[in-house]
């Protein structure tokens, strides 16, 4: 089997020049730093877990350091990741002062006899494994303070619908063994209430693997794929046999029409092809398959290049 691998850096829109350059090269090192795993015969859950906490530790994603604060201008984070090969699911719900919520919902997925714990729980857990907390303020930066005050400042009350430039973070890989898997983690929505869970902690909505149909990872407005199942929806219709394009058109316009829900998705099927697609103005995204390296940011515009 040859490795596949694909990352997205959330949907976004406005991204300023200066910072597009910066979240490109993010997004390809993501990709690199996974495909070299599965390369190296590595498995996918480890190609989309270090490509996720690449991301995390990046400030310019909505993700570990870097994510968006909350209506008290805290950082609670969403997080989880799947093997496609036993459907094993770990997830972490409003998790504080940690780096890599990615790493803890793995932890979940292979310590515990659970898929998902939340908040306290998930704090005690991280504790136990010797998950290091850190200060609140090292997942703060400068940018989303001003944008919490903008949010605050400009709009008053929680609109969901037109966020700008954020940048939850996701991945997608296929190993060569044939293994699928996905991750998936995010600060969430701007200005959001203490206690508010996305999809992307909720498996069959942030992300779903199974090695007989492929992995997908999501990102986009979090109440609207929730209510659609997102990630389960899409490759239930690659299970009908659509093409990942036409299964990612059909399931991001059901949201689109029915919720007017933006959001995006990646995906990578159990025979090797991958799709990206998404509704909101654009979307970072990095693909690495054969050698080469896929990537692009806004609609219509992908580059090709070598991969080292
Ligand atoms: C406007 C959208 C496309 C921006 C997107 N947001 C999320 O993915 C939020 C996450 N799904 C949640 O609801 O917690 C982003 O961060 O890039």
């Amino acid at each position: 089997m040859n490795p596949v691998i694909v990352v997205h850096g959330g949907g976004a829109s406005n991204i300023s020049k200066d910072r597009k350059e910066w979240v490109r090269q993010g997004i390809i090192k993501a990709a690199e730093a996974g495909y070299k795993i599965l390369m190296d015969g590595g498995s996918a859950v480890d190609a989309v877990e270090v490509a996720v906490a690449f991301l995390e530790d990046h400030p310019e994603f909505n993700a570990g350091c870097g994510s968006v604060l909350n209506v008290n201008g805290d950082v609670e984070m969403d997080a989880s990741i799947m093997n496609g090969q036993d459907l094993s699911a770990g997830a972490v719900s409003a998790v504080r002062c940690i780096a890599n919520p990615i790493k803890l919902a793995r932890l979940v997925m292979e310590k515990t006899a659970h898929c998902f714990l939340t908040d306290q729980g998930a704090a005690k857990f991280a504790a136990v494994m010797g998950v290091p907390t850190i200060p609140k303020e090292q997942l703060v930066t400068e940018r989303n303070i001003k944008r919490l005050e903008k949010e605050k400042h400009e709009k008053g009350a929680l609109k969901l619908d037109c966020q700008q430039d954020l940048g939850t973070v996701g991945a997608v890989a296929l190993d060569c063994k044939g293994n699928v898997a996905y991750a998936t983690s995010t600060g969430g929505i701007v200005n959001k209430m203490v206690g508010r869970v996305g999809d992307t902690p909720c498996i069959g909505s942030g992300g779903y693997a199974d090695n007989d149909i492929g992995a997908i990872s999501t990102t986009g407005h979090g109440e609207s794929i929730l209510k659609v199942n997102l990630a389960r929806l899409t490759l239930f219709h690659v299970e009908q046999g659509k093409t990942l394009e036409e299964a990612a058109n059909m399931s991001l316009g059901y949201m689109k029409s029915k919720l007017k829900g933006l959001g995006g998705v990646i995906l990578v099927s159990k025979a090797g092809d991958w799709a990206v697609k998404w509704t909101s103005t654009s979307m970072p995204w990095a693909a690495a398959k054969n050698g080469k390296l896929h990537s692009g940011i806004d609609l219509n515009e992908t580059s090709i290049t070598d991969l080292p």
